[in-house]
């Protein structure tokens, strides 16, 4: 099957974008974003699309980031952290080297309170990401070739625990 190398997968913060940037470099290959497709493509941040055209639009617009991103890109790709919620994307990811990116509440918190602001844990986040993980565990791990933890481990130790969980380093 052709298509990423690898791709990641799991909820705001746990790293997809720090890691797989890392985990391109080590493999010597290109890092692609469906978040950062997205933005490049619309010439919008998220959160304004978020706003400005409601999470329906900004899903759709994510399916279709989704399906070229997998079809066009063979180097290491990062999901949006909500994309595994549709059916066809969970379809279309069967059978892929897919990596869940785990983590705890408290974990999530401390890292989405760093950077940008993330539309859906604007209000509440423990709450919101509590809710939001019981909705979406069953998908990220129905979808996931392996489960890497990212808990105690510095983005470069994520990323050698997945090149040893896909068997992906160079003899
Ligand atoms: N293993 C780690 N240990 C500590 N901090 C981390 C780790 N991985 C990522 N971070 C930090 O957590 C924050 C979120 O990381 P990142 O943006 O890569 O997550 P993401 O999964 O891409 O989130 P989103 O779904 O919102 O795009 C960043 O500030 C990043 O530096
Ligand atoms: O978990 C989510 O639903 C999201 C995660 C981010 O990657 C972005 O795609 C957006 O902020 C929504
Ligand atoms: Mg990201």
């Amino acid at each position: 099957m052709t298509g990423p190398a690898v791709i990641l997968v799991g909820p705001m913060g746990a790293g997809k974008t720090t890691v797989g940037r890392l985990l391109a470099e080590r493999l010597d290959t290109g890092f692609r974003d469906t978040d950062a497709d997205i933005v490049a493509a619309t010439g919008k941040e998220i959160s304004a699309i978020f706003i400005d055209d409601g999470e329906p639009h900004f899903r759709e617009l994510e399916r279709r980031a989704v399906r070229e991103a997998v079809a066009g890109h063979t180097g290491v790709l990062a999901l949006g952290g909500g994309a595994v919620m549709d059916e066809g994307t969970r379809a279309l990811l069967a059978g892929r080297p897919v990596v869940f990116l785990e983590m705890g509440v408290a974990e999530a918190v401390r890292r989405t309170g760093l950077d940008a602001p993330r539309p859906l844990l604007a209000v509440n986040p423990r709450q919101a990401w509590r809710e939001l993980m019981e909705r979406r565990r069953p998908f990220y791990t129905e979808v996931a070739r392996t489960v890497v933890s990212t808990e105690g481990r510095t983005p470069e130790e994520v990323a050698d625990a997945i090149l040893d969980a896909l068997e992906l380093r160079k003899a």
